[in-house]
């Protein structure tokens, strides 16, 4: 998995490397605008092969220095280059004021505003470099909004001039992926948006949040050569708490990972379909069955042992007409599943998914009574909302909650609120801050679903899979989606994976079964692309 960087952890990173002599910041600076000028030539070939024109807009920080660095090298390839800045060049931090001087010999700088842009005029350049802003976004802009809006008419229209983003689209905070403004105050509260982006030596959690992969449209991360292990990196600078192999992605100081491709999948299969465990899935009433059924599909499909289903014995029949393989047992009341659980091989449940929000206040407080692994989803979420912390008394380790939003906001509304107030300055509160702080409350792991889904366990271990760019699968969201998502993890837990990377792994999964069958999905045909997916995975 790689790793996701606040802009602090990569300012702490860069700092360790200038500090420890390996490098100087100007050097830093003339790496990232090289990598800058080398992606633009890896995604549009034919522009290495002739000259062109290229328009660089400078900002008052650092990314500002990047594109002056960038400015240089493409006049260097023999491009005519127009150069902005949006500030005053007196006032540019010290590296950025070097390169604005190595700059300046060789072509003059004019300043950015409003009035040196004609959205209907495409000033004869191929392309266009935001380094307006970086990762030092630290308040919403408002006097360049003529600037925005035609950069965002160029990334949009044929023909146009292609915008290229130095490490983050200028508006974008880069620890949150949210645009910084106010709504109501910001007539142009969006950020740049990009037809290609660069970022330096890792990712920004701003790449992979919110809205940030709108702006970013495409990502490209180039080295600038500080590349030493970033874990012995943190250790030598900060203090640190040890990783922990078992619980999946683990903790580095704070470092969010990205979840990718599991390579254990497969490796704990045991020798019969009783060493892979048996989910029991509780099920509602007639006629509400399917979307436990759904879950019960998944949980099979993805290598529990067994898989039986626990609806109301009124729903008996309704269940056993559409059922096989997954086994069916009764559960009238909150008696009743005691009794069923007194089988220690029920090693994994479920409770949510067409639960009914009644029967989930009786079962629930049964169910982790029971202190088996755990996801609770759906209903089971809801049947909460009026006393939230009725059942955060109740949660223990071995449990996985998935809100999507609305049932987010339900459970955690403190939290909730921070999330969604305006992002009046950066960095902002994010996506990876609520899912922290939401974990930390419940005590258990919660996974809060999304394109950017947010998973994190009490002790601030977090992970992001996401569905941007080439695993963005839009048609994901259909109904019945999160069922099968709630099977995958209960399968997984049935199969002896601790809840952080069950709920990782279950993730990433559902996401690349979505990209197997394509648009057209339902949720029906999710598990049932599992097994051309393990083959691929080797599993
Ligand atoms: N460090 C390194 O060695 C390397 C860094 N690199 C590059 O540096 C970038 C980070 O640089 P950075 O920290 O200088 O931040 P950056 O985004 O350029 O802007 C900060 C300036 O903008 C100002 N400002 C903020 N918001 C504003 C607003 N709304 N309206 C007006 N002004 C506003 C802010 O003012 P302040 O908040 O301090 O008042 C400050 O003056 C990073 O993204 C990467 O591209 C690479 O070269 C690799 C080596
Ligand atoms: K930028």
């Amino acid at each position: 998995m790689s790793e996701l960087l606040t802009a602090a952890q990569m300012r702490a990173i860069e700092q360790a490397a200038i500090e420890s002599d390996e490098v100087t910041g100007l050097e830093l600076m003339e790496r990232a605008g090289r990598g800058v000028v080398e992606a633009i030539f890896e995604e549009w070939p034919e522009l290495a092969k002739t000259s062109h024109k290229a328009v660089v807009l400078c900002g008052p920080g650092n990314n500002g220095g990047d594109g002056f660095v960038v400015a240089r090298l493409l006049k260097k390839w023999g491009w005519e280059v127009e150069v902005f800045l949006y500030g005053d060049a007196e006032k540019l931090p010290p590296d950025a004021r070097v390169s604005y001087g190595r700059w300046v010999e060789l072509g003059e700088v004019k300043p950015l505003g409003d009035a040196d842009f004609d959205i209907d005029h495409d000033m004869g350049a191929k392309v266009v470099i935001d380094a307006i802003f970086g990762t030092g976004l630290s308040r919403p802009f408002y006097t360049i909004g003529v600037v925005q809006d035609t950069l965002n008419y160029y990334s949009s229209s044929k023909d146009m001039p292609n915008v290229v983003s130095v490490d983050i689209p200028s508006g974008i905070c880069a620890d949150s992926g949210r645009y910084i403004g106010y709504d109501d105050e910001n007539p142009f509260d969006s950020c740049v948006w990009a037809n290609l982006t660069v970022s330096f030596h890792s990712e920004k959690l701003g790449h992979r949040l919110s809205l940030g992969p709108i702006g970013v449209q495409k990502i490209v991360v180039k080295s600038i050569g500080i590349g030493r292990d970033l874990k012995q990196r943190w250790e030598e600078t900060t203090p640190i708490s040890t990783p922990d192999a078992t619980r999946g992605a683990g903790q580095v100081n704070g470092i969010v990972k990205l979840v990718s491709k599991p390579t254990w999948i497969g490796k704990n299969y045991g020798w019969n379909k009783f060493s892979h465990g048996h989910a029991l899935i509780l099920s509602g009433t007639s006629g509400k069955g399917g979307a436990a059924r759904l879950s019960a599909r998944g949980a099979l499909r993805i290598g529990a042992g067994l898989v039986t289903v626990a609806p109301t014995p009124g729903a008996l029949q309704e269940n056993a007409a559409r059922l096989d393989a997954v086994m069916l047992s009764p559960v009238g009341d909150a008696q009743t599943l005691q009794a069923v659980l007194a089988d220690e091989r029920f090693n994994a449940l479920c409770l949510g998914p067409g639960l009914g929000v009644e029967r989930a206040r009786d079962l629930v407080p049964v169910a982790l009574a029971a202190k088996r692994a755990t996801v609770l989803d759906a209903d089971a979420l809801t049947a909460f909302k009026d006393d939230p912390s009725a059942l955060f008394d109740m949660l223990h380790e071995n449990c996985v909650l998935t809100p999507h939003a609305g049932e987010f906001a339900r459970l955690f509304p403190d939290i909730d609120k921070k999330l969604n107030a305006p992002a009046a300055k950066g960095p902002a509160y994010s996506k990876v801050d609520a899912t922290r702080d939401a974990a930390a409350q419940a005590g258990c792991v919660v996974l809060f679903k999304g394109p950017d889904t947010v998973i994190a366990a009490p002790d601030g271990a977090c992970s992001i899979n996401s569905a941007a760019y080439e695993r963005s699968a839009p048609w994901l969201a259909t109904a019945g989606s999160g069922d099968v998502l709630a099977g995958f993890i209960t399968g997984l837990l049935a199969r002896g994976f601790a809840p952080m990377p069950a709920a990782e792994t279950a993730a990433w999964l559902h996401v690349e079964c979505a990209l197997e069958f394509g648009p057209g999905l339902i949720a029906e045909d999710l598990p049932e692309q599992l097994p051309s997916v393990f083959r691929r995975l080797g599993a």
